[in-house]
This record gives C-alpha cells, sequence and structure tokens, in this order.
C-alpha cells in the first residue's frame, strides 16, 4: 500500500481493476472444463428474468432516471429482442401507450410524459419502438421534428432517427459531414465537439452518421482503425478514451466501428487489410500468454481485429457478466460494480456485434469457431448504424418507405 499512495488516482484505479479483471482470469485459467463452461455461459433465463422484472417495476433508487424512461425501455426491450425474445401483447401496448405519452405535440420524446422533447430519449423511444414492431407501434410515431442541440451524439441520435423513419433529406445533412470530420483528432478517434477528447461513444456516432450520409470516406479511416483497435486493454475490455479504465459498454461503442470499418475495407476491395487470422476463441481458453499475443498483435489489423472481438467476447462474458458473480443475471461496468440495465444492453450489443463480425452476410449464421462458449450463446444480430436487431429493423424499413 506504501507503494500506491506515490501514485496518482488513475494509475491506482488501473492497478485495482487489472488486480480484480486477473483474479478472475486466474481463476477461471485453473478452473476445470465444466467451470469455465459455465463461466462464459450467457445463462439465458436469468437474464430475461432480469430484465422482465425490470420492464414491469423499477425500485424506487431508478427515481434518478426519471429523466431517460424512454432510455430504460431500449436498454430492456432491445436486450430481450438480442436475446431472440420479446415480450407479451399486454406489455407491448403498455410500452406503446407509456411512449406515447412522452412525445411531444411538435414531435419528438420527452423523458417523459410532459417532458420537454430531447433528441437523445427521441432516439430511444423511436428505437423502442421499431424493436417492438408492427403497425401499432410504428405508426405511433409522429414524424415530424425539431432540431435543438449541437455535438456528435445529437448529429447522430437526428441522423439515425430520420433514416429510420425515412424523412432523412438534404436540409438535415447540409454541413454536418464537414462537422463531423472537424471532431476527429490527431489520434484519429472522435471527439463530441471540435478541440474535444477522442472518446468511444462519440466515434461510433461520428462513423455511423458518416455512414448514414453516405460521406464516410471523408474521414482518416486509418488512424480511426488504428484508434479503435488501441482501446483494447490488457484486461481485454476496451476503455473509451486513452488512459481510461475499461468498460463492459465499450464492447459495443469501440466493437462496433471496428466491424464498421472492417466491413468498408472489404467492400473498397483493401481485403489485404483484413485477412483471415489464425486467432480463435478456443485457442484462447486456458492458453498460456493471452497478454504477449495482444502485443506482438498490436499493429496487425487482421490478428488485431479478430483479437479484438474473440478477446472482448471472454472478457465481457467473464468479467463484465460473469455468473459466479452476478448470479442473476445482468453485466456490469467492471467487477466491483452493480448490474445495470444500460451496461445489459450495450455488452450484449458489443457481444452480438463481436459474434457476426465475420459473417459474409446478413443471412449466414457466424461459424462455431466465432461464439466463444457453446453456440446456445449465440445472439440476434444488430444493425450496426442504428444497434437494432436486424429483423425488427428490416420491418420498420419497409413500413416507413411506404409510408414514405
Ligand atoms: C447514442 C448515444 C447514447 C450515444 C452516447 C455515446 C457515449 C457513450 C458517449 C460517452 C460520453 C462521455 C464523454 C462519457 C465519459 O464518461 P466518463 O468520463 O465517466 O467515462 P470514461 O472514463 O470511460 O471516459
Ligand atoms: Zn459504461
Amino acid at each position: 500500500m506504501e507503494e500506491l499512495s506515490s501514485i496518482t488516482v488513475s494509475q491506482r484505479e488501473q492497478f485495482l481493476v487489472e488486480n480484480d479483471v486477473f483474479g478472475i482470469y486466474n481463476y477461471f485459467d485453473a478452473g476445470d472444463i465444466a467451470t469455465q463452461k459455465f463461466m462464459v455461459e450467457i445463462q439465458r433465463d436469468k437474464q430475461l428474468d432480469y430484465l422482465m422484472r425490470g420492464l414491469r417495476q423499477l425500485a424506487p433508487s431508478f427515481s434518478s432516471l426519471d429523466a431517460n424512461r424512454p432510455w430504460l425501455c431500449y436498454w430492456i426491450l432491445h436486450s430481450i429482442a438480442l436475446l431472440g425474445e420479446s415480450v407479451d401483447d399486454e406489455l407491448e401496448n403498455n410500452v406503446i401507450d407509456f411512449l406515447g405519452r412522452c412525445q411531444g405535440s411538435e414531435g419528438g420524446y420527452g423523458g417523459g410524459p410532459g417532458q420537454l422533447p430531447h433528441l437523445a430519449t427521441s432516439y430511444a423511444a423511436v428505437n423502442t419502438l421499431v424493436t417492438v414492431g408492427g403497425d401499432k407501434a410504428l405508426s405511433s410515431i409522429n414524424r415530424m421534428h425539431d432540431m435543438g442541440e449541437m455535438d456528435v451524439r445529437a448529429c447522430y441520435t437526428a441522423i439515425s432517427i430520420a433514416s429510420i423513419l425515412n424523412i432523412l433529406d438534404d436540409e438535415l445533412t447540409r454541413g454536418l459531414g464537414d462537422y463531423i470530420v472537424s471532431c476527429q483528432t490527431y489520434e484519429g478517434g472522435i471527439g463530441g465537439e471540435p478541440g474535444s477528447e477522442a472518446h468511444g461513444g462519440y466515434t461510433y456516432c461520428g462513423l455511423a452518421t458518416m455512414n448514414l450520409i453516405n460521406e464516410v470516406d471523408r474521414l482518416d479511416l486509418d488512424t480511426l482503425m488504428n484508434w479503435a483497435v488501441h482501446r483494447q486493454g490488457v484486461e481485454m475490455g476496451f476503455q473509451g478514451r486513452t488512459n481510461k479504465l475499461v468498460d463492459g459498454c465499450y464492447t459495443f461503442w469501440q466493437a462496433a466501428p471496428c466491424v464498421l470499418l472492417q466491413r468498408l475495407y472489404s467492400t473498397h476491395d483493401l481485403e489485404g487489410v483484413v485477412t483471415e487470422s489464425i486467432i480463435h476463441p478456443p485457442t484462447l481458453i486456458g492458453e498460456c500468454n493471452r497478454f504477449l499475443i495482444a502485443s506482438v498483435c498490436r499493429d496487425m489489423y487482421s490478428c488485431a481485429l479478430r483479437l479484438v472481438f474473440c478477446t472482448s467476447i471472454l472478457g465481457v462474458l467473464i468479467c463484465f457478466g460473469d455468473n459466479h458473480q452476478i448470479p442473476d443475471g445482468g453485466f456490469r461496468d467492471k467487477p466491483r460494480k452493480a448490474r445495470d440495465f444500460y451496461h445489459t444492453c450495450y455488452c450484449l450489443s458489443g457481444l452480438s456485434v463481436a459474434q457476426h463480425a465475420w459473417s459474409k452476410d446478413e443471412g449466414t449464421p457466424p461459424l462455431t469457431r466465432d461464439i466463444l462458449g457453446s453456440y446456445s450463446n449465440l445472439l440476434e444480430p444488430v444493425h450496426l448504424l442504428h444497434n437494432i436487431v436486424m429483423d425488427r429493423y428490416n420491418e420498420a424499413n419497409e413500413f416507413f418507405y411506404r409510408a414514405a
């Protein structure tokens, strides 16, 4: 402890996280096959139980999230959809009715009934209604809109909503590409505003937006990719920004950009950059020095990419949602933190992205080697630009195409 007193707060926190995480990996490595299998198994029943209970009733401590109620609907319903399940008609109707009461008279959704509409809660509400699916949910959305804020998350939520609802036009996209390009930093990632530090959350938002408005080639994609793959630390999880702690939710915010870029490189015929890698999830389990592998591969996209995906799956399953420490389902930020619906949503989303990263097309299921643990861990694929389960997105796409 004497040694610890001479280091900074951040170094101390990093040290403690590494200690926790390596303790879990050592426990995993020392375990027999049955223990290891159990630790990497997504316990669907327990996850669903946690999510369903949250959808019906929340504890009084959730009152601090009163301005985020559409987000709670999205985190929970999207997690349920990722697990390949849906809710009964009564709950669906309650969700549609509740979100209807959050909708402003001039369009947009507030954080709760009577609250001012906000782009972020509008994004959560639209994604929830698309996830619920069906004419009643989709036709409950009033497609009028009103712009307000100015940062990369606001750009993304507005464009994501407009794209899904089929109301994207030149007026909405004018100057947007210039703004996002101006938010890409010297590190390669994207910050929330010009001059701000690159961060995984905004990098996802910026890259997804540039894809949606067909201007992605204007970003420096090589430095972006380089920045994103280097956000994975020795703990195997991802950090949101340089020198910060890993956190389970960045498994989505950082891995989705990696997959988006990988697909972009493939369609631009730059397959040499992303070639088949020799490292597969089973090779990593119980194997000697995974950290050595990480450092050897640091500058090779091919290895780095597959490594990113398989180690992040391992990390997420045993550190952010491990069965021996969160026996009742749910995922969390990091060891010692409590589970919550936000981290459950984004850990599961990141797992899905990683599982489906190597599928050739939408209809082709992933190979067994790309699913860590049993194949029953397979999650539904998501639309990378909206983080909505693919078949729900396709239904909404057709619906709003007809409604145009
Ligand atoms: C569509 C949508 C919801 C987008 C949100 C994207 C997102 C997650 C943005 C992150 C914002 C941010 C700077 C967090 C830093 O928090 P921190 O300092 O507590 O965390 P850190 O140490 O991990 O950076
Ligand atoms: Zn987080």
